[in-house]
């Protein structure tokens, strides 16, 4: 609140807010006899727990740009709802697919036997690749095995060995994990986004309530990220171009406190789903990860009965980085399912082997670009496809 407005309420007796007197101390060395007048400070500490409706200036869309026209009518941007022009799995792994292409060839060019040397820069290829040292060793001593079965001893025949392969790793391991979305029958269903800054909840989150609300469901989110200024604004700016509401706390707020204020309208409104963004932290951050627990306890709380999912976002540019912070965010919190983002801006998409394979997490939706429309749910087999689409046609 500026000084003019503070200034302002006080005079109108708008203010609602205690006001605190502050005494002024005088240093000894002074030696004058004036007494100073107390001075009214208004205490700026906002109350917790009130969801306040937030007026944004639309600015700096954070996907897809707002046209003039949207920022000025709200109903040019709610008509951007629309999930158009979507990225699709083939396109978006252009560039792992051509890396693992190029990585494969050069290895296979350098082909002279069937020997251990074969085998240890195969395994050395493989964890180049993302696919993980563990899944990696796994890989190369099941195809150690096979290659013997078979008597594969050519070229050919052990490059169709070893893709083969890969592609059936890619399309079996997770199975029996459940990479399905749970809803409640009834009543809303809560959806935390959890990860560390930059990963892309706020923008997976803003793609997900244009896909559902598209198939219908009443859809609200929740600015549970009070921590970083402009963070509610960006989430407030993919709900205007969504056409979706927004609930959001003051600045600094309690999360937990936007939480409960999200689940309370949701119930009243009989939303669906509540898509929760929470501020980036690192699984490392004791407070911050009590923060998530309190976040969770007031879910249940609210709503017993339901079920809830915790969706850590992952961003596949960081590789064996995002593994890491996955591990360990497992390890402290109850993650549901993983979200891949930016898998159209790298070459490491092979992470998702060793995400499923060593985690045992499902792996839900991938990112594929900035767009809207540029979020898929992960289907194991077409991911496969996609990926060695190049080395099947060889
Ligand atoms: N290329 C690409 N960019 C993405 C994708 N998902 C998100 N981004 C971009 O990544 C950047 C960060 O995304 P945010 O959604 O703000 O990330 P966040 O996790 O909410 O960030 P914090 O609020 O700081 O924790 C933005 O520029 C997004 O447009 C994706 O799938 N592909």
């Amino acid at each position: 609140m500026g000084l003019f407005n503070s200034l302002k309420k006080i005079f109108t007796g708008e203010n609602t807010q205690p006001a605190v007197v502050v005494e002024v101390l005088q240093p000894r060395v002074i030696e004058t006899v004036v007494t100073p007048e107390p001075i009214i400070v208004e205490t700026l500490t906002p109350r917790p727990g009130l969801a306040v409706p937030i007026e944004l200036p639309v600015r700096d869309a954070p996907v897809t740009a707002a046209t003039d026209q949207e920022a000025t009518n709200p109903s040019a941007a709610a008509e951007v709802t629309e999930v158009t022009s979507a990225t699709n799995l083939a396109t978006g792994l252009t560039k792992t697919r051509k890396t693992w292409s190029q990585r494969w060839n050069e290895f296979m060019a350098n082909f002279r036997s069937v020997d251990e040397d074969f085998f240890e820069d195969l395994e050395e290829t493989l964890i180049k690749a993302d696919v993980g040292a563990e899944t990696a060793f796994k890989l190369t001593e099941e195809l150690r095995q096979e290659a013997k079965l078979e008597n594969a001893k050519s070229r050919d025949e052990v490059s169709r060995l070893v893709v083969e392969k890969l592609v059936a790793h890619y399309q079996t391991q997770g199975i029996g994990e459940d990479a399905s979305m749970h809803f409640a029958p009834a009543g809303p269903t809560v959806i935390l986004f959890v990860g560390v800054n930059g990963v892309g909840k706020t923008t997976t989150i803003g793609k997900l309530a244009a896909r559902y609300k598209g198939e219908g469901k009443k859809v609200l989110l929740a600015a549970a990220d009070t921590f970083r200024a402009g963070a509610t604004q960006q989430l407030q700016e993919w709900g205007k171009r969504d056409g979706v509401e927004v609930i959001a706390g003051a600045a600094k707020a309690d999360p937990a406190s936007v939480v409960y204020d999200g689940v309370r309208a949701a119930i009243a409104q009989q939303a669906d789903i509540l898509f929760v963004d929470t501020a980036g932290r690192l699984q490392n951050n004791v407070n911050l990860m009590q923060e998530l627990e309190k976040m969770k306890r007031i879910i249940s709380r609210e709503l017993p009965n339901e079920p809830s999912e915790v969706l850590l976002v992952l961003d596949a540019t960081t590789g064996q980085n995002a593994l890491q912070q996955a591990k360990l965010f497992k390890n402290s919190t109850d993650v549901t399912g993983i979200v891949l983002t930016k898998l159209d801006g790298t070459a490491k998409g092979g992470i998702v082997l060793p995400i499923r394979n060593e985690l045992h997490l499902p792996v839900k939706w991938v990112g594929l670009g900035e767009q809207v429309g540029d979020l898929q749910p992960f289907a194991a087999d077409d991911f496969a496809k996609s990926l060695f689409g190049d080395l099947l046609e060889n």
